[in-house]
């Protein structure tokens, strides 16, 4: 499992401070090219290479700069090639309890990996040796599967959902080779134990050594060709040194622009000072110009490159709980029992669990299987959250597959009224049955229209969902790909079909609704043309509508105007969610009242009347609350003992687990009560 943001908590923001969005690693110095050469490059368990300690690292891994691609820097033009890495699965070590066991068996899930296979959360081949694979192809969207208007009927190719990276990993432990014997390690035995570990380091190291002399290391190395000459030698050193330099401009450019005035360079503008720094951008990390330049803009300098830098390291795990299963203080007790590391995901969330370590695959464990809880990247929950649906509605999900928003409203529901869930995949809408069965779902309809076809399917529902097609720039950090593969007409044509579906999930509602008459738009997209102006565009569309609070408690405004474009000032009520300030996903949330009926004339997709916005005379707030997800369950804060307790049991089985001293976590806890007292 990787480091960094993976094990920092989600939700409220700390200020915004350099050294938290650096990577130390980058500022140490460089080591001598002989030095690194004879480092082993060993395996992550989740198939990436390690990362070299202080180092910056020429391979093309997390975002640097990509496979094949070409930087120029001070004329030396640097081509990059990714390293190879092999990933070990690792087995499975308990057994399910014999509750589960009996749970399982009237799933009749004992086959796991014919289960699993419907299971659209897990989209590896393999997960610990439990065949999972088979819906790779709701990873991503067949553009044909895709039910579009006329005019722009690919559009679902550039389709990105914010959870699929979970589905399409496991979670693993770093220690998986760690004996039995070492599980059980004491106190008394540790000294033993480490001396042994030192044994198998210095064996490690030989065998490194020696495999290197074996390998073609020139096939892991950059190719670095200066004025169309290919060196090879001295590639690594010439690198490394490269970025850091580039590395270096950069913050120095940023300085430079944070207080221009003072610092600016005489006869060099802010423009030219703006272009150099977009251009190391795209060097330094990876991106089109044609898309670094659009979410630069989206910040001030210092914090676009917070932004840039947060989509190289992946966000913490998340499993939600599925309270029409469990509660989440069992579901954290079976896993913690299994040897898992986690904690509550943060206290605006009671379902929500965030995964440090773990000893089995999430993706396999007898809790999965039973429907327990789900892979769900937290910032998924905000939509679902806004959307407040109550018992005993009528709901309506429009593209709903795999199905992680569709199970969570059931939950809030606790399996009452009815829910829609629309996706115009069929393969996908598979992996959304799958879903269904696994978390218990009992009150949904699945459904494979284009959602554009709505009302005229059906209609008159208290709650709608749209969480849109879009083009995952609130995601790069799982899918790198989308740095270099969105162009300007992904941007015309994304939010040409958001603005359409948008219209279709408002016509969709009843506004005479007695609980409801609300619609939520959501995207994990952080790009102003597939959120706000598709927002803007439907105030302006449908008049009968208004925005609302979305009751969210973090999240930054929307924008009221944005690069000379100037938006309804109730915009401000929409949230924006970035991998910098919330260290989640990137997300976009918008919340609807609708108000009266829409014309009969206009109903349905194109049929946009050019209307007034309707004046907001009354702040409205949707009254309805969020139903109370895990009534039994208020594992949510960290001040109760016996949480703490919990939580720390499994920290040092951890430690325990590593070889590490467990009455280590003693140490700095006795500092902090010390210090409390002193106060
Ligand atoms: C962001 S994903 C939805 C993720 C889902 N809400 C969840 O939480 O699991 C977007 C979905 O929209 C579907 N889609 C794309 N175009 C559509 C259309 N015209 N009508 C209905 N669904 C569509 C895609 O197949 C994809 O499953």
């Amino acid at each position: 499992m990787g480091v960094g943001n993976r094990f920092k908590r989600q939700g409220l923001p700390d200020p915004l401070d350099e050294s938290k969005v650096t990577r130390k690693r980058k500022n140490l110095p460089i080591e001598p090219v002989q030095e690194q050469s004879k480092k082993r490059r060993t395996s992550q368990p989740n198939g990436k290479p390690k990362k070299p300690n202080g180092k910056v690292v020429a391979s093309a891994t997390n975002g640097r700069p990509i496979k094949g691609q070409k930087i120029s820097i001070s004329g030396t033009k640097v081509e990059f090639k990714q390293q190879k890495s092999k990933g070990k699965p690792l087995k499975a070590k308990r057994a399910p309890s014999p509750d589960l066991e009996d749970e399982l068996d009237e799933l009749d899930v004992s086959d796991a990996s014919g289960d699993a296979i419907d299971d659209p959360d897990v989209m590896g081949e393999e997960l610990n040796g439990v065949a999972v694979g088979g819906l790779d192809a709701l990873g991503t969207d067949s553009e044909d599967e895709l039910v579009n208007d006329d005019e722009y009927p690919e559009s679902g190719s550039d389709v990105v959902d914010s959870d699929e990276e979970h589905r399409r990993t496991g979670m693993w432990s770093e220690d998986e080779d760690e004996s039995d014997a070492e599980e059980k390690l004491t106190a008394a035995n540790i000294e033993g134990l480490s001396r042994q570990l030192d044994i198998e380091q210095e064996e490690e190291a030989e065998d490194a050594e020696a495999e290197l002399i074996q390998t073609n290391i020139v096939g892991e190395r950059a190719k670095v060709i200066v004025d169309g000459e290919e060196i090879d030698e001295a590639a690594p050193a010439n690198l490394a040194v490269d970025l850091q330099l580039l590395r270096n401009r950069i913050t120095e450019t940023i300085r430079v622009l944070d207080d221009f005035s003072t610092l600016a360079e005489e006869g060099r503008s802010r423009a030219e000072h703006t272009t150099q720094l977009l251009k190391d951008i795209c060097a330094y990390y990876g991106y089109s110009a044609f898309l670094a330049e659009k979410l630069f803009n989206l910040f001030p300098p210092r914090e676009a490159f917070a932004f840039f830098e947060a989509n190289e390291t992946p966000r913490p795990l998340v499993i939600r709980t599925n309270t029409l299963r469990t509660h989440r203080r069992e579901l954290a007790q079976s896993l913690i029992n299994r040897g898992v590391t986690l904690e509550p995901v943060g206290k605006w969330s009671k379902v929500g669990l965030q995964i440090f370590e773990s000893q089995v695959p999430l993706g396999a464990t007898p809790e999965y299987l039973a429907g327990h809880y789900i892979l769900q990247a937290a910032s998924s929950f905000l939509p679902v959250m806004a959307l407040a649906p109550q018992e005993h509605e009528r709901i309506l999900d429009m593209t709903a597959a795999p199905g992680g928003k569709t199970t969570h409203i059931a939950a809030l529901m606790r399996n009452t009224g009815c829910i829609f869930a629309n996706d115009a995949n069929k393969t996908r809408a598979k992996g959304l049955i799958g879903n269904i069965h696994r978390m218990g779902v009992k009150n949904t309809v699945v459904c494979n229209y284009s959602a554009l076809e709505f009302p005229k399917v059906v209609g008159g529902f208290d709650r709608v969902l749209l969480d849109a097609p879009c083009s995952g720039t609130g995601v790069i950090a799982k899918d790198q790909s989308v740095k270099t593969n969105k162009t300007e007409k992904d941007f015309l044509k994304l939010p040409h079909l958001q603005k359409q579906l948008l219209l279709a999930a408002i016509d969709s509602v009843d506004h005479a609704s007695k609980t409801g008459g609300y619609i939520v738009y959501s995207t994990c997209s952080v790009t102003v043309e597939e959120n706000e102006q598709v927002v803007n565009y439907a105030l302006t569309k449908r008049p009968n509508v208004r925005l609302v609070s979305t009751g969210l408690v973090f999240g930054v405004e929307g924008f009221t105007r944005h690069m000379g474009k100037i938006f309804h000032p109730s915009l401000n009520h929409t949230r924006r969610y970035y991998p910098h300030s919330y260290n989640v996903d990137g997300f976009f949330v918008a919340k609807f009242k609708k108000f009266a009926a829409t014309k009969a004339g206009l109903v349905g997709v194109g049929n946009g009347s050019v209307g007034k916005v309707v004046k907001e005379e009354e702040e409205f707030v949707d009254r309805a609350p969020v139903v109370d997800e895990d009534v039994e369950d208020d594992f949510g804060g960290f001040d109760e003992d016996e949480d703490r307790e919990f939580i720390e049991r499994a920290k040092r089985a951890s430690l325990r687990r590593k070889g590490k001293d467990p009455k280590s976590l003693d140490r700095p806890r006795k500092t902090f009560v010390a210090a409390q007292a002193k106060e």
